[in-house]
C-alpha cells in the first residue's frame, strides 16, 4: 500500500485535500482523522503537520508527501521536490518598519524574528551577514511592535498582514514557494505506484489549466486557425458535411481561451465552443 503524507491543517490542507479528491482518492471524512485508508486505490493517507512532512518522508516510512517548498527547505530534511502543485503560492521576505532597514547589509547586528529559522540562517550565512535569529511560532508581524526583533522574515501572499502591522518589505524575495510533492532524496527511480500517483496529480494540473476548444472553419483558413490552436500535440481536424468547412478540436490554456476565441472569430471560425476537462492523462 502506498503511504502518503498530507497536511492536516493550515493553508495547505484544504487545497491538498481538494486536489487528491479530484485525482480520485478517497479523503478523510472528518478533520480530526489522522490516518485514512483508500482501499480501492491501495493508498494510506497520513494527515500530519505540514512542517513535519518532509521529515517523515525523509525517514523512509512514508513514500511521498505534500508540503510547502519553504517548509521542505526549512526542515533541512533529506527530501526533494518532485512536482510543484500550483497552490499555496507565497514569497518569503524580510520586512521592517519603514526607514529602519534600507538594504541587506543593514541587517548586521539586528535581531530577526521568524518561524523559518533554517531558511533565514542559511540566507544570512550565504551573504555573510551577522544577525541574530529568534524563533516564533506565528503572528511574527507583531514581533517588531513588541520589541522582540527589529526585522521579521515571513511568508507574504497579498501583503495585507505586513501592511496591517505597518511594515515594509526589505530586499529581494528570499524564496518563492508553493505546495509541492516531496520524496526521500536519492530514492532512485519511483516505483509504479508512486509514478501512477504523480500521473494522477499531473492530470489534475492539466485539467485545471486547459479547456477543450471546438470550432468550425473554412478549409482555406485551416492552417492559420491551427497556428492559433496548436494543441499539446496536434489538433484533431474532422470533415464537415459541407465540404468547404472542417471542424477542429484542440486543448488551449484556460487563461488564453477568450483571446483565442476572438482571434478565431476574426479569422472566420464559427460555432466556437469551450468545454472543461474533468480529468486527463497526457
Ligand atoms: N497566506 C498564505 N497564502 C499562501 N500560502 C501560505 C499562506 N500562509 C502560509 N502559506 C503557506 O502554507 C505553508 C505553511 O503552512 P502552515 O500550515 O504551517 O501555516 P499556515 O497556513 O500559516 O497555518 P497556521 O495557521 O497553522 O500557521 C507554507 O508553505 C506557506 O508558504
Ligand atoms: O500576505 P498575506 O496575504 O497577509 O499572508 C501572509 C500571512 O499569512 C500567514 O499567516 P497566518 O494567518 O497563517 O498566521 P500565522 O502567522 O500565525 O501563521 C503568514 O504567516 C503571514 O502572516
Ligand atoms: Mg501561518
Amino acid at each position: 500500500m502506498l503511504r502518503i503524507a498530507v497536511p492536516n491543517k493550515g493553508s495547505l490542507s484544504g487545497p491538498a485535500g481538494e486536489m487528491l479528491h479530484e485525482a480520485g482518492y478517497q479523503q478523510r471524512k472528518a478533520s480530526k482523522e489522522l490516518v485514512a485508508v483508500d482501499p480501492e486505490n491501495e493508498v494510506e493517507f497520513f494527515y500530519l503537520r505540514p512542517r513535519d512532512i518532509a521529515i517523515y518522508v525523509s525517514s523512509g516510512k512514508l513514500d511521498i508527501g505534500i508540503t510547502g517548498r519553504d517548509l521542505l527547505l526549512d526542515s533541512g530534511a533529506e527530501a526533494e521536490e518532485v512536482l510543484p502543485l500550483g497552490f499555496a503560492r507565497s514569497t518569503f521576505r524580510f520586512a521592517a518598519k519603514p526607514g529602519t532597514v534600507e538594504e541587506m547589509a543593514d541587517l548586521n547586528g539586528l535581531t530577526i524574528a521568524t518561524s523559518y529559522e533554517g531558511i533565514v540562517a542559511a540566507h544570512l550565512k550565504e551573504r555573510g551577514i551577522d544577525a541574530s535569529v529568534v524563533h516564533l511560532d506565528g503572528a511574527v508581524e507583531t514581533a517588531i511592535e513588541l520589541g522582540v526583533a527589529q526585522v521579521i522574515a515571513d511568508v507574504v501572499e497579498t501583503g495585507t498582514s505586513l501592511r496591517n502591522a505597518g511594515l515594509e518589505i526589505v530586499g529581494e524575495p528570499i524564496l518563492e514557494s508553493e505546495a509541492v510533492v516531496v520524496r526521500r532524496t536519492g530514492e532512485g527511480s519511483d516505483g509504479p505506484k508512486v509514478q501512477q500517483f504523480l500521473r494522477r496529480l499531473q492530470g489534475v494540473l492539466v485539467a485545471r489549466a486547459y479547456v477543450m476548444m471546438d470550432y468550425d472553419i473554412r478549409a482555406e483558413h485551416l492552417e492559420q486557425a491551427v497556428a492559433l490552436t496548436p494543441g499539446l500535440e496536434s489538433p484533431t481536424v474532422s470533415p464537415l458535411h459541407d465540404q468547404g468547412w472542417v471542424a477542429v478540436r484542440s486543448m488551449v490554456r484556460t487563461k488564453e481561451a477568450q483571446r483565442i476565441m476572438d482571434d478565431l472569430y476574426e479569422l472566420g471560425a464559427r460555432a466556437i465552443l469551450t468545454t472543461g476537462i474533468h480529468a486527463c492523462r497526457l
